[in-house]
């Protein structure tokens, strides 16, 4: 396993691609997935945890999610994620004091109103129900008399009608300081996150809308309350998934919007993960933004929770700062000389890019870094479309290993995770087929090239297609805690080494994990690993 520039050594993300239990809920399992199989029987393999303290969350089941896997990959070592983050400084207080959130409560002092704007949800890939109610908490005792939360809902973090749960627990919380004198908080639009704002892939028609909501109070659908809406819409679709619902605004008895923004108001971007929160931060932020029209723009105050794009520092205000990846392995094998690629479509653009740098979106070193994106399909369901550009990804990785330029390369499969998130089984098997044959491909290319590659997942999805409820089964829509399986792909596999395997007395650092790779690439690229990685996960007897 020596590497020489023409012998590339690659990273194969399929997202969402997760070791079930083999049942009738696993796609995976009913695939038909004839290259996968041969490779987990023919070369070294082991099972990788993905969630929870295994790539720095909170919780010991939270699941795991695209930023914070690719992020783990790429440091090489397990750090504290943005929610981990954001609950200690919470805990120790330093939150409050940012002079970010200090700014914020300044300019709503005398009067304006409080924007909350976020994923309304306890899903913690992207937000927390619990960072909201923070906020909430502190803007009342801080004396601010208006507040409004535009709520994007969820149902694919989490269960998929599981809205109205979030909302009744916001609605005591407003029930209870509306009590007071002067007070006036409450709900001022909403929307399921896969049709307004939450966009990652500049469909600006999808922000345009929530935009006209939030801050014009545009939006034919209008409701008396947020339940009144979710019910609405539930009783002429039964079986609508929570991120699909239309975007609708909250009104008055005379069908006036109840939280129009308006000149010294305050917007806070609750969502800590960036790429589903920067395209509307670049709406409220930029002074030459051309996404759309945005009418008459209020003069407001806008902060994230965190920073959204570290290469243009939006927002400008953030209430925490970045994590910070002082050494990510991108900028580690520049160092070194070697030549690399990242390749995706531009669903899972973040991931391959900032993610796994653990912020820069740009490549270093124009000249040693190709960073190269499909685009994926727009405007269709891809339960639809579960091929996604599978075959498109593949035919070009042929190319760029054919090519003898690079050492290292990075590929993210979309399919079995953004099929997954669809909640239907016929479609993620196809999805699942597709990603195999797809791998099937490069797997050839790099035959040919003597390379090898590690063949893995960020987290899992397609494989828990059901999840039980107390009646029966309903689809999931969401990431799995399921270990993901990781293969060694060697052109030159002579049987010589095993990957290390999970060991139930393992501590966290120990089990085989997403922090183990970047390690196991150096390995496998024929230098020598940095001290201050995790260890590799290849033993040899
Ligand atoms: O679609 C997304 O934004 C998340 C789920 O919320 O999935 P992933 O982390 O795989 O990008
Ligand atoms: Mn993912
Ligand atoms: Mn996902």
């Amino acid at each position: 396993m020596t590497n020489t520039v023409n012998k590339p050594v690659l990273l194969i993300v399929m997202d969402g691609w997760g070791i079930g239990s083999g049942g009738h809920e696993d796609a995976i399992a009913q695939a038909n997935t004839p290259v996968f199989d041969r490779l987990w029987s023919g070369y070294a393999h082991t099972r990788l945890f993905t969630h929870g303290p295994y790539v720095g969350l909170p919780a010991a089941k939270d699941m795991g999610g695209s930023e914070v896997g690719h992020l783990t990959m790429g440091a090489g070592m397990i750090l504290d994620q943005g929610p981990t983050r954001i609950n200690k400084a919470i805990a120790d207080n330093s939150f409050f004091a940012s002079s970010a959130l200090q700014q914020v409560m300044e300019v709503v002092a005398n009067g304006t109103t409080l924007h909350l704007v976020g994923l309304l949800s306890d899903g913690n890939i992207h937000s927390h129900l619990n960072h909201f109610k923070t906020l909430i908490e502190y803007a009342f005792e801080q004396g601010v008399k208006r507040l409004r939360v535009h709520a994007l809902l969820d149902g694919r973090d989490v269960g998929i009608q599981t809205a109205q749960k979030y909302v009744c627990e916001l609605e005591e919380d407003f029930a209870y300081i509306n009590g007071n004198e002067g007070f006036d908080y409450g709900f001022a639009s909403g929307g399921g996150r896969e049709r307004i704002i939450m966009d990652r892939d500049y469909d600006w028609s999808k922000v345009e809308q929530g935009w006209n909501m939030m801050v014009h109070g545009q939006c034919e659908q209008r409701f008396p309350s947020m339940l009144a809406a979710i019910n609405h819409f539930r009783e002429r679709q039964p079986d609508i998934v929570d991120q699909d619902l239309p975007g609708f605004v909250i009104v008055d008895q005379d069908n006036q919007a109840l939280g129009k923004m308006t000149d010294g108001d305050a917007v806070v971007m609750v969502n800590f993960r960036g790429d589903r929160a920067v395209e509307i931060t670049e709406a409220f932020e930029l002074d030459d933004f051309d996404g759309f029209d945005r009418g008459d723009k209020p003069d407001l105050t806008y902060a994230g929770m965190m920073v959204y794009d570290e290469d243009r520092n939006l927002p400008k205000l953030q209430l925490m700062g970045p994590t910070k990846v002082d050494n990510p392995f991108g900028k580690r094998i520049l160092e070194l000389g070697i030549k690399q690629f990242r390749l995706t479509e531009t669903q899972k653009y973040p991931h391959v890019t900032f993610f796994f740098n653990g912020g820069y979106r740009q490549p270093l070193d124009e000249s040693m870094e190709d960073y190269i994106l499909i685009p994926s399909d727009k405007g269709v369901s891809f339960s639809d479309a579960p091929q996604m550009k599978a075959a498109e990804i593949a035919g070009k990785a042929v190319e760029l290993i054919e090519s003898g330029e690079y050492g290292f390369g990075l590929i993210n499969f979309a399919n079995a995770d953004m099929v997954g998130h669809c909640g239907n089984m016929a479609s993620a098997i196809e999805a699942v087929e597709a990603v195999d044959k797809a791998v099937g491909q490069i797997v050839e290319a790099l035959e040919q090239a003597g390379g090898a590659a590690l063949i893995t997942a960020d987290h899992g999805n397609a494989e828990e297609m059901l999840v039980a409820t107390k009646t029966g089964h309903e689809p999931s829509t969401k990431h799995s805690v399921n270990p993901v399986p990781c293969i060694l792909f060697d052109a030159a596999y002579d049987g010589s080494y095993q990957l290390r395997q999970p060991d139930a007395a393992d501590a966290a650092l120990a089990v085989p994990g997403l922090s183990h790779l970047a390690a196991t690439l150096f390995e496998m690229m024929g230098y020598a690993v940095p001290d201050d990685l995790n260890p590799s996960l290849i033993e040899r007897p």
